[in-house]
This record gives structure tokens, sequence and C-alpha cells, in this order.
């Protein structure tokens, strides 16, 4: 996909609850290569539109397109597979060469080779043989964050998946993503600490449900709120 292209454009794009509203006439365009910060409160339709742009939620009105059809890679603040199942680091980080179903089939050397290089850019790979359930939040985030990067999508959606992070991982990881764009990869984080956003092309806030500002990098407004 060419950089500076769109990546995904929504026109008009609305999601309900039922009688709640959860994402309200939301037009965007996301550049190709472009880190976006999702921004707002508790509640505010962060991974609602997520879950949009991830293609797991049928808006109810409004369209999406993507420039490219493959599967977008989502990251999730915690995963149920953790907790549940006996999986190690490495184990976890496979998962995203493979899908959940073929996880115990043999690594190619490819594979071998993007996990542990994954686990390098990540300094994880010292609990490579660990258990997920048994490391910190923020251990686990990074493998998850691994994991998503191991699937090499062009678009990566990170749904508040550094929120237990401590300075030090949260600039690795904030690296990490700069490079990932750098190769044309598409990253969409959503998280309710502004301070997240601070390495990001692009800021979109939200407010109950609807785009309330949009800043560039420099600061400067790029594209105006939906009227009300
Ligand atoms: N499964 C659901 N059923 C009913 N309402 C929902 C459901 N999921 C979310 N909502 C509602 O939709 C709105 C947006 O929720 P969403 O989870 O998208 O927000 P968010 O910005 O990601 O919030 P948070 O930061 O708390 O994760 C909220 O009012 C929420 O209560």
């Amino acid at each position: 996909m060419n950089q500076g292209q769109p990546a995904i454009s929504m026109e008009g794009v609305s999601y309900r609850y039922g009688a709640q509203t959860a994402v309200d006439d939301v037009s965007l365009t996301i550049v190709a290569g472009s880190l976006v910060a999702l921004v707002g409160g508790n509640g505010s339709g962060k991974s609602t539109l997520l879950g949009i742009l991830a293609g797991l939620l049928d808006p109810a009105a409004g369209a999406v397109t993507r420039a490219t059809a493959q599967r977008p890679a989502i990251v999730f603040q915690r995963s149920a597979a953790a907790d549940e199942l006996p999986l190690t680091v490495k184990d976890c980080i496979a998962i995203g060469r493979f899908g959940p179903r073929r996880l115990f089939r043999p690594l190619a050397a490819t594979d071998r080779r993007i996990v542990q290089e994954l686990m390098e850019r990540l300094e994880i790979d010292h609990l490579a043989r660990r258990q997920l359930r048994d490391l910190s939040g923020g251990q686990q985030q990074r493998t998850l964050v691994a994991q998503g990067l191991a699937q090499q999508s062009d678009l990566l959606l990170l749904d508040e998946a550094t929120s237990a992070l401590d300075v030090a991982g949260q600039a690795i990881v904030d690296e990490v993503l700069r490079e990932t764009t750098a190769g044309g990869t598409t990253v969409v984080h959503a998280t309710h600490r502004r301070r997240d956003a601070q390495h990001s092309d692009q800021t979109v806030e939200l407010a109950h449900g609807r785009v309330v500002h949009v800043e560039d990098r420099a600061g400067t407004d790029v594209i105006r709120p939906t009227r009300r």
C-alpha cells in the first residue's frame, strides 16, 4: 500500500447497541503508514470505533472503505487466553503467525526468526519460556503487542494495549510502533491517556461517540469535528 494514501476512510459512520448510540456520524480519513491515537474518556466510543475498523462490528449507518483486504491485527488490553491456557511468551507471539487453531504445529524457520526478533525488539526474550499468566501486566502487554506485530498486517489496531506499561516499556513500544509505521503499516491506538498520543502523527478525540477534535503532529487542526 502506498504511504500517504488513505488506508481507511469512514463516511458518516454510526453504531448502536440497542438504543445506545456508541459511534455517531463519524467521518475520518486515516493515511497509510500513520500512527493515529484515538483518545477520549471512558465510554466515548473508542473500542466501538476500533471494532468497526477491525471489521468486527457492522456500522448501522455510513460507509467504511479500506485500501486493502488484509485482515487487521488487533491487540487488546488483556488476553483471556493468557489466564486460561498454559501459554508461554513464545507460544503467545507464535499465535500471531498461525492463528490460535494452528498453535501447536511446528514453527517454520522464518516464523521462528520473526518471533525471536520481536521478543528482542520488545525486550522480552529473557521471558520466552515463562507462562504468560505468571507475568506482570506490563510484560503481558509487551507480549500481546509482539503477537499483534507478528501478524504483519498492514493495519494494526491497539485497544488500551499499553495501559500497564511503565515509562521504559512505553518508550520501547513507542519506538517499535514508530518503526512499524515507517515500514508502511497503519497503526490506530485507542487510549484514554492523552500522553500516549504524544508520538502519534494524528490524534483523534472522541466524546459521546463523535469526533470532537483532530490534530496532526505539529499540533494543527487538520479535520473539522463533526457538527452537532
Ligand atoms: N456491548 C455493549 N452493549 C451495550 N452498550 C455498550 C456495549 N459496549 C459499549 N457500550 C456503550 O457504548 C458506548 C461506547 O463504549 P466504548 O466501549 O466504545 O467506549 P470506550 O471509549 O472504548 O470506553 P472505555 O475507555 O471505557 O473502554 C458506551 O456508552 C458504552 O456504555
